[in-house]
């Protein structure tokens, strides 16, 4: 763990995340502290900033520069899927979720912008990847964990994932990763998240026993599925929750997913916006091999991750750094996770 020293000059800091990127400086976008036995960790987003940039142009050439042939990872990860339920039809051509075992040593060289993002074709996540990249393709992984690894070895451009939600605060695993990889972050992309009851043609809600999904979504929809008097089940990811129940024609078990994961899916809306607040947000980092370098043209928000020893006054200390410069701090997060690192 890199520890920031409590320089007397920003610069400093902000060159030491910049020029000289770490895995736990590469979250060049927020502010993160957390705690070992005699160390506390702490991540902390400086905004001097109201939006990030997004330039994979840029980097975009400098990894075809170095890439191979991917159709070989291509043929292996697309397959058709056909799914029918009651006298909807529904086929599209499924690209199969990335697995660690398929991420062989071959590079993205083609002509568009993969993304990679964790869950099925439907998923939320999906949806950002598309927001975030609108030209892109999405390309899913079974596992967050594998969205990193697709960066890293050069089988994907970006990965996009869901680090904070209005209702559900942060997703600590997912700082977890950011810390294990060496991937930075470049931007964010907020998405507005609609969630949906879907079930298989003629189940009505009074038939439902259980409904799956995603563990936010579950707790971002608690007021609904509480009067439902369901029992909840946590998967994946939320269109995988919707694919179960197509598959197993369930008529006792909805999935709380997207409007397009129905479609896709071949499931009923039984109710649209189950949420608890209309006003759901969730803010999805873009992640990059390279660090982006922050110029004085346009504000930035940037993120670190630091350790300081323990003591009385510590974090206070280090606050009072950013504080005396007036930089603005979006958000303070002590990582007690990291305590065994
Ligand atoms: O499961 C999904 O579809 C995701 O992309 C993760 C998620 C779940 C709930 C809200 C936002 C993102």
């Amino acid at each position: 763990m890199s520890s920031l020293s409590l320089t007397p000059d920003p610069s400093t800091f902000f060159s030491r995340c910049t020029k000289e990127p770490s895995p736990r400086c590469a979250l060049s976008t927020s502010v993160a502290v957390a705690g070992s036995r005699r160390r506390s960790f702490v991540a902390l987003s400086i905004s001097t900033m109201v939006s990030l940039h997004m330039d994979y142009d840029n980097t975009r050439s400098s990894s075809r520069s170095q890439a191979m042939e991917l159709s070989r990872v291509l043929d292996q990860s697309l397959s058709s899927s056909k799914i029918e339920s009651g006298d909807i039809s529904v086929s599209r051509s499924l690209p199969k979720p990335l697995t660690a075992s398929d991420l062989v040593e071959v590079t993205s060289t083609g002509p568009r912008f993969r993304v990679a993002y964790q869950g099925l074709p439907g998923a939320y996540s999906e949806s950002a990847a598309a927001k975030a990249y609108p030209k892109c393709e999405a390309v899913p992984c079974e596992q967050f964990e594998t969205t990193f690894e697709a960066v890293e070895r050069w089988q994907v451009d970006r990965a996009v994932l869901p680090i904070e939600n209005s209702l559900g605060g942060s997703i600590h695993r997912n700082y977890d990763l950011l810390i294990r990889h060496k991937l930075h972050i470049v931007g964010e992309v907020r998405f507005a998240v609609r969630h949906c009851l879907l079930a298989n043609r003629g189940v009505k809600k009074e038939n439902l026993r259980r409904v799956l999904s995603h563990p936010q979504a579950l707790a971002q929809c608690e007021h609904t599925l509480t009067k439902l008097a369901v029992v909840k089940e946590a998967v994946d990811d939320t269109a995988g929750a919707a694919q179960f129940v197509s598959i197993n024609q369930f008529r006792d078990t909805a999935a709380v997913a997207s409007s397009l994961a129905s479609k896709i899916y071949g499931l009923d809306i039984l109710v649209h916006d189950i949420q608890d607040d209309s006003d759901n947000i969730t803010r999805f980092l873009m992640l990059a091999r390279e660090p982006i370098i922050p110029k004085v043209d346009r504000p930035f928000k940037t993120s670190v991750v630091f350790s300081l020893e323990e003591g009385p006054g510590v974090l206070f200390k280090a606050l009072a750094v950013f504080a005396m410069r007036n930089i603005n701090l979006t958000k303070v997060l002590p990582l007690y996770f990291l305590r065994g690192l």
